[in-house]
């Protein structure tokens, strides 16, 4: 399957609590953003990868760009972002991944273009509670139903660009991009069970446990 693939790196990274964006803070000298561009790149059924970022931070992107990596300006949310950088898109199927996400692998980027309209996920580990506004309990959800989305998500691009359009038409918000497929879409998402290394790099535990992670892949080649 030839795809495009949208990394997201227009974040402020405001739960990292540092004074810039969290995708330029280095894992073993490499920004965090660098790792999914370095795979993208790597692998020849990508045709394009659109970088979404900052306009004012667009100077620090430059270096990365060339024919097939270009430059979309990002919005006020990530799901804004998206949008933009849709337009951008000319394959028939797109991923989108954030860019916050350095440890995907080329295995997990292929299982998905096996299985098209379908995303990363993992098993939750805890147990999970329903929860009322005054702390009480309602119920335990059972687990064996419940997966963490990740990144990427691999749709066919009509779809998800339509599902998009819909959600901006009708002011839905929603903190991944399948979830616009299932509020909009006429199609089922899949899930690929995915690693729990693919970790988000959010709070300042995150880069700790994401430089662990660098070191143990290194060691384990
Ligand atoms: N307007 C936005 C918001 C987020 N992102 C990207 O979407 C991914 C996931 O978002 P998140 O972890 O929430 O990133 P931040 O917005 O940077 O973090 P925070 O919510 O803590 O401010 C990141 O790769 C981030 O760069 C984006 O491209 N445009
Ligand atoms: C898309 C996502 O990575 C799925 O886990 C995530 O929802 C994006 O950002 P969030 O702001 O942390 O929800």
């Amino acid at each position: 399957m030839k795809y495009d693939a949208i990394i997201l790196a227009a974040g402020s990274g405001r739960r990292m609590g540092i004074n810039k964006n969290k995708i330029f803070l280095s894992i073993d000298d490499k920004p965090i953003f660098q790792y999914s561009v370095d795979l993208f790149k790597a692998d020849s059924d990508c045709q394009k990868i659109i970088l979404v970022g900052k306009k004012e931070e667009q100077g620090i992107f430059t270096s990365y760009l060339s024919e097939n990596i270009v430059f979309a300006v990002g919005g006020q949310e990530r799901q804004d972002s998206v949008r933009n950088a849709l337009k951008l898109v000319e394959s028939d199927y797109v991923m989108i991944h954030d860019g916050a996400r350095p440890f995907i692998n080329q295995r997990e980027l292929n299982c998905l273009k096996k299985k098209p309209n379908s995303i990363l996920a993992v098993p939750v580990k805890d147990t999970i509670k329903q929860v009322e506004s005054d702390g009480k309990i309602k119920q335990t959800i059972p687990r064996e139903t419940l997966f963490s989305a990740q990144t990427p998500q691999c749709f066919q691009s009509d779809l998800i660009i339509n599902a998009h359009m819909e959600a901006f038409e009708n002011n839905f918000l929603g903190t991944d991009d399948a979830s616009l497929i299932e509020e909009f879409g006429e199609v089922s998402v899949s899930i690929v069970e995915g690693s729990y290394n693919n970790i988000k790099v959010t709070t300042p535990e995150d880069i700790l446990m994401a430089r662990l992670i660098k070191e143990r892949m290194s060691t384990n080649g």
